[in-house]
């Protein structure tokens, strides 16, 4: 795999950059997750917006453009020949001696890297995930925002980590009042008779697979409400999915031990599984 890094593109095993990035340091710097399909990048506008916005976020000002970075993310995807891949733009806050003020960086990391990828979860898309709310509570808007796509993703590893000794496929997480948030890399959604029902995004982040699957639902009928929900909501719901650029869409059928639903995925997902698979396999940018 070819990966590129400030400018230049370097075999997997030389593609490295400084111990002294603080982006390695610190985690100081921010990256997305998008997808390729069938030689289209799926919604490289937002992916790169949001970047963009995450720095803005992190007062990172990025040493290329929007169309720059675009284009980089085309450039690496023709330069390793991939079809249907996941791609990792990322930028740093760049190298600068130890200690953490931004100001010792004079000049931002640029890296890009991608692999080919299938289906996140397996066949768990045919039977649904086993999820479990971790005590691990999601960062606050006020201590980091979720809505940062930042390097910080221990907050979630260490959810990740809880899910995985509790035996879960993906761990639920509340925010600091209880209410619910999302997974560890994932939105969330409830459905309760026939409506769809997904918490605001001060608590998670502002998914771009999110922002698809409620332009779907207006498609093909099923009403939504964005609002505030809790344990209760999760615990009763008729239908529990998750959605992200890794995960796509997938049912969640099994919650603390509780079975949701019939146990199986529902009838709103069965609904929408097919439409966001043709909106991710006609739209998206060439390269
Ligand atoms: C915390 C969080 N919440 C929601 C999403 C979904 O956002 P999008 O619909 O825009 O992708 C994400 C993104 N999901 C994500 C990002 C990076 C890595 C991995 C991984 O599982 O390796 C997952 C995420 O990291």
């Amino acid at each position: 795999m070819l990966v590129y890094i400030d400018g230049k593109f370097f075999p997997e095993n030389e593609a490295k950059v400084s111990i002294f990035d603080h982006g390695f340091l610190y985690g100081d710097g921010v990256f997305e997750g998008i997808r390729a399909y069938d030689g289209r990048v799926f919604r490289l506008a937002e992916h790169v917006d949001r970047l963009f916005d995450s720095a803005k976020a992190i007062d990172l000002v990025p040493p290329v453009t929007k169309e720059e970075m675009a284009e980089i993310i085309k450039e690496t995807l023709r330069k390793n020949n991939l079809k249907n891949a996941y791609i990792r733009p990322i930028i740093s806050r760049g190298v600068g001696s130890m200690g953490l003020d931004p100001h010792r960086c004079p000049k931002p990391t640029v890296v890009c890297a991608a692999s080919e990828w299938g289906a996140m979860y397996g066949d768990l898309y045919e039977t649904g995930l086993t999820g479990v709310t971790v005590c691990v509570r999601r960062n606050t808007p006020d201590s980091l925002p979720p809505n940062i796509k930042s390097l910080n993703y221990l907050n979630n590893i260490l959810g990740k980590i809880e899910a995985n000794y509790k035996g879960g496929d993906e761990a639920i997480f509340l925010d600091r009042t209880g209410k619910l948030a999302e997974g560890s890399g994932d939105n969330i959604y409830l459905v309760k008779n026939g409506k769809l029902y997904t918490p605001p995004t001060i608590n998670n982040l502002k998914g771009i697979t999110r922002q698809v699957l409620l332009e779907l639902l207006d498609k093909i009928g099923v009403p939504y409400e964005v609002c505030e929900l809790g344990l209760f909501d999760l615990y009763t719901a008729d239908e529990v999915m998750v959605t992200g650029t890794a995960a796509e869409i997938c049912a969640i059928t099994k919650i603390d031990g509780r079975i949701v639903g019939d146990g199986k995925p529902g009838s709103v997902y069965r609904k929408l599984l097919p439409v966001f698979q043709e909106v991710t396999r006609t739209e998206g940018d060439a390269y």
